[in-house]
């Protein structure tokens, strides 16, 4: 008896934590969905919003409508580096009511000197929960959705879909056409904008009829020919006044205002305190995407079609044989124990300033064809004793990319030499870790 009902209430609750798991998966997607969902628009401004408003509703051009405006539209931001913080920034400020926010990334050290909803608390952290984080402090009403993934074909159809507006707030070249060629299929204008050292670029595409990105870039820039902040580097300020002036630009096209800068390229220089307006050529009827009979129909491979990838992650180059790569071990053996060989940095003037090791000499690759630069090499070789015996040269980089590139050059230079050149494996970010940890990691 007491057996059966033992198995009565076995059975019963089996029953019951069978309907809880259900009732909770109904309950996450209901959450999701009101997450992911734009808010539905306010018939009327509250008390609230307007004492918080209140400077920009007395805008004539604003007004009590264009706050409604806001309230009701929805922002994505693709990016959340040096123009996304600022330009979401300025959009949680201005009451923008949903705000979409997508990055792969964590907030790194190196990011915090332009990407400043991020702070040194947030390294590590997903730079989409960070920067909400900061929005929320900043407005606690704002609906900001977090996106912790890289956008790419198979997801973006269905995240830009829904929002009104896009900016594109990321740094590769990937990612525009990705963009672009969803936002032009989605019917969405797409604000985009770069920054780079000291210069900064913003347009809007797509909108009311102006070209699209393809329709002036037809064809991707050959992926050599790409800088990014990473390795350009770039002044905090500019992304910053690049980012704010994309918000600008987001909320005009909200307000439904002429003037948006759509089929013109503004160009900001911070050397010289100057912004300058061009007139971009009008939308291209042969445009592939946006053109009169679209091929794109679609969204394609983008890595494939730039010939680089969509992240700045580092990609290992593979130009060289394993027999002429070192390790940080073998070169800290020879070349700083042993003091042989000679060691040649290929980054930059200001890179190697910033860090180098010691006795090394600096030879960036850009000029490494150099006959003067040739000559060098081939003076500091003979005039050093240390290197008769043992006439190697080793090639340092950041990464150990650049260093490979340099090495299969230095090989055809100095072909006469009877030379062993070989390349340091991993590059500096690999001293650093195996051999020094007190050289910085950049
Ligand atoms: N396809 C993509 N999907 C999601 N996020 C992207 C995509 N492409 C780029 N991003 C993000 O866009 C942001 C661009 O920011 P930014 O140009 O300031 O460079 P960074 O990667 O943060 O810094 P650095 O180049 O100095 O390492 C980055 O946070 C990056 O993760
Ligand atoms: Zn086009």
């Amino acid at each position: 008896m007491t057996q059966k009902i033992i198995e009565d209430l076995e059975i019963e609750i089996a029953g019951l934590e069978k309907i809880l798991r259900s009732k909770k998966l109904e309950l996450k997607n209901l959450r999701e969905s009101v997450l992911t969902s734009p808010p539905k628009a306010n018939k009327r401004l509250t008390k609230e919003d307007i004492e918080r408003f209140s400077r920009q509703i007395i805008i004539p051009a604003i007004g009590c409508k264009g706050q409604m405006a806001l309230t009701a539209a929805s922002v994505l931001i693709v990016g959340a580096g040096g123009l996304g913080c600022p330009a979401s920034q300025y959009l949680t400020g201005a009451g923008v009511g949903c705000i979409g926010l997508v990055d792969y990334d964590d907030v790194e050290c190196s990011n915090l000197h332009r990407q400043l909803l991020h702070s040194e608390e947030s390294i590590g952290m997903p730079k989409v929960s960070s920067a909400s984080e900061a929005l929320k402090r900043l407005y606690s009403k704002t609906n900001i959705v977090e996106y912790k993934t890289q956008l790419r074909s198979s997801n973006a159809l269905d995240i830009v879909s829904k929002y009104d507006v896009v900016v594109d707030a990321t740094d590769n070249v990937a990612t525009r056409y990705l963009l672009n060629d969803a936002c032009v299929m989605l019917g969405k204008p797409l604000v985009s904008g770069s920054a780079l050292r000291l210069e900064g670029q913003l347009t809007v595409y797509n909108y009311n009829g102006s070209p699209c990105y393809r329709c002036l870039f037809p064809k991707p820039p050959p992926p050599e020919t790409v800088t990014n902040c990473g390795d350009g580097g770039v002044l905090g300020v500019v992304p910053g006044v690049i980012g704010v002036l994309e918000a600008l630009e987001a909320i005009k096209i909200v307000l439904g205002w002429t003037g948006v800068l759509s089929g013109q390229l503004l160009l900001f220089s911070a050397e010289s305190g100057t912004f300058r307006n061009i007139r971009l050529r009008g939308r291209n009827p042969g445009c592939d995407a946006c053109g009169d009979a679209p091929t794109i129909t679609s969204l394609i491979d983008y890595e494939q079609f730039c010939g680089t990838k969509a992240t700045d992650k580092d990609t290992a180059l593979k130009l060289l044989a394993r027999e002429q790569r070192i390790s940080p071990e073998t070169l800290n053996e020879i070349f700083i124990c042993k003091k042989k060989g000679l060691l040649i940095d290929v980054r930059n003037s200001e890179e190697f300033d910033m860090c180098a090791i010691p006795h090394s000499i600096n030879v960036p690759l850009k000029n490494i064809d150099d006959p003067s630069t040739v000559n060098k090499i081939k003076g500091l070789l003979q005039n050093d004793d240390s290197h008769q015996e043992n006439l190697s040269v080793y090639v340092v980089c950041r990464r150990g990319n650049d260093s490979q590139k340099a090495v299969l050059k230095l090989q055809e230079i100095l072909r006469d030499q009877n030379l062993v050149i070989c390349d340091l494996e991993g590059g500096l970010h690999a001293w650093s870790k195996k051999i020094d940890a007190s050289f910085p990691v950049y």
